[in-house]
């Protein structure tokens, strides 16, 4: 009953193995260091440096430790980066992850869990966003893993393999007890530029576009504690492992906030009046992203514990402290 966490020397991937481990949960983790850091896997678990395309290392993991579940997290994951180089995102992201799907079903591992994102839905027509809507994916990132997907479910039919599918909205905070934390470099998400900016790591901050049809102008988004959506993955394992049906669901709390009100709560928290830049809107960037998340509180019980921005934040500001300590 070994759990394989690809991807698991990331930012979500190593939550998810923290919280498979305090389960009581035996876990390996195969990861090429390519964005990730060796001192984000737990001690706990088993590393294995390697490729999830490589299907040769794949199987003998299985073999080796006795893998009855994936969770899969290893992917390429800047937007911006999918956009000028959309091949190595296709490369990484599709066609690695429909040879880690290949090896996983011919090796008869029951259930796999992937990691999909909002992306996926492109321009929502409305928000709250429900899982059932259109997708319509606006950058090859959101299409890289629109067709994992797809695959997983097609390829799910004929092995019968356990599958759910989470999207994630936007990722923020780090685990309350300090074990981890957002690390990857260069950093290009909002909380934890804002945490760098307040601790004066950069020069500060730029708010691309105040001329949306939000309430203050600026981007809103619905932002997800990481521990929480570790839990979240905790729940998918247990609800496939009991019997339960293949499921996509919406990992966010239902409701957003701005560009502009993170900032404030960041420079609030940590008490540093860092520099604001408002500027052109970044191509790509829808207006609102918010989930529709009662499915997956219905269908796996998920009770979030972090819904509040200011601890996600508080969080985010602790494990910057410690990179910064590490000379990060
Ligand atoms: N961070 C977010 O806000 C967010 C939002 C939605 C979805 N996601 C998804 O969550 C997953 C994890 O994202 P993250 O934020 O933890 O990113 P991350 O970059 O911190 O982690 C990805 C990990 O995968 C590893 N990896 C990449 N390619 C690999 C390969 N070919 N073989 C083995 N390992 C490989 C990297 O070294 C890294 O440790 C991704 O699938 C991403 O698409 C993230
Ligand atoms: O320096 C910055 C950085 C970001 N933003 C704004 O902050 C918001 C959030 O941006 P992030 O880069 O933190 O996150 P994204 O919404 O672009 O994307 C993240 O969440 C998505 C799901 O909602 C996808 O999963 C994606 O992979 C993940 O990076 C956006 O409006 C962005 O324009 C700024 O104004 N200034």
């Amino acid at each position: 009953m070994t759990v394989l966490v690809t991807g698991g020397a990331g930012y979500i991937g190593s939550h998810t193995a923290l919280a498979l481990l305090d389960a009581g949960e035996k876990v390996v983790v195969l990861d090429d260091l390519s964005t990730g850091f060796d001192f984000m896997i737990p001690e706990q678990a088993t590393f294995v440096k390697g490729d999830i395309g490589d299907q040769d290392c794949v199987e003998t993991i299985i073999k080796q430790y006795g893998i009855t579940a994936v969770i899969h997290f290893a992917s390429k994951i800047v937007v911006s980066e999918s956009v000028s180089q959309p091949l190595e995102y296709y490369e990484t992201n599709t066609s690695k992850s429909r040879n880690l799907i290949e090896t996983v079903t011919r090796c008869d591992v029951k259930h796999f869990i992937f990691s999909s994102t909002a992306a996926v839905y492109g321009e929502p027509e409305k928000t709250p966003i429900r899982e059932d809507v259109y997708l319509s994916p606006i950058n090859p990132y959101g299409r890289s893993k629109l067709m994992v997907e797809w695959m997983l479910a097609d390829a799910a039919k004929v092995s019968g393999l356990g599958t759910v599918v989470l999207r994630y909205f936007n990722v923020a905070g780090a685990d309350p007890a300090g074990r981890s934390g957002e690390t990857t470099l260069p950093a290009t998400h909002l909380v934890k530029l804002a945490a760098r900016a307040a601790l004066g790591k950069r020069d500060g901050l730029s708010v691309f576009g105040t001329d949306y049809a939000t309430p203050d102008g600026s981007c809103v988004r619905d932002y997800v504690h990481v521990s929480d959506l570790a839990a979240a993955h905790v729940a998918a394992l247990n609800h496939l492992r009991t019997g339960g049906e293949n499921l996509t669901l919406n990992c966010g709390y239902g409701h957003g906030f701005s560009v502009l009100e993170v900032i404030e709560i960041v420079k609030r928290i940590s008490g540093n009046d860092f520099p604001v830049k408002h500027e052109e809107r970044r191509p790509g960037d829808p207006a609102a992203l918010v989930a529709d998340g009662s499915k997956i509180q219905t269908l796996l019980g998920w009770e979030p514990q972090y819904d509040d921005l200011e601890a996600m934040a508080n969080h985010a500001l602790a494990w910057e402290k410690k990179l910064v300590a590490r000379g990060l």
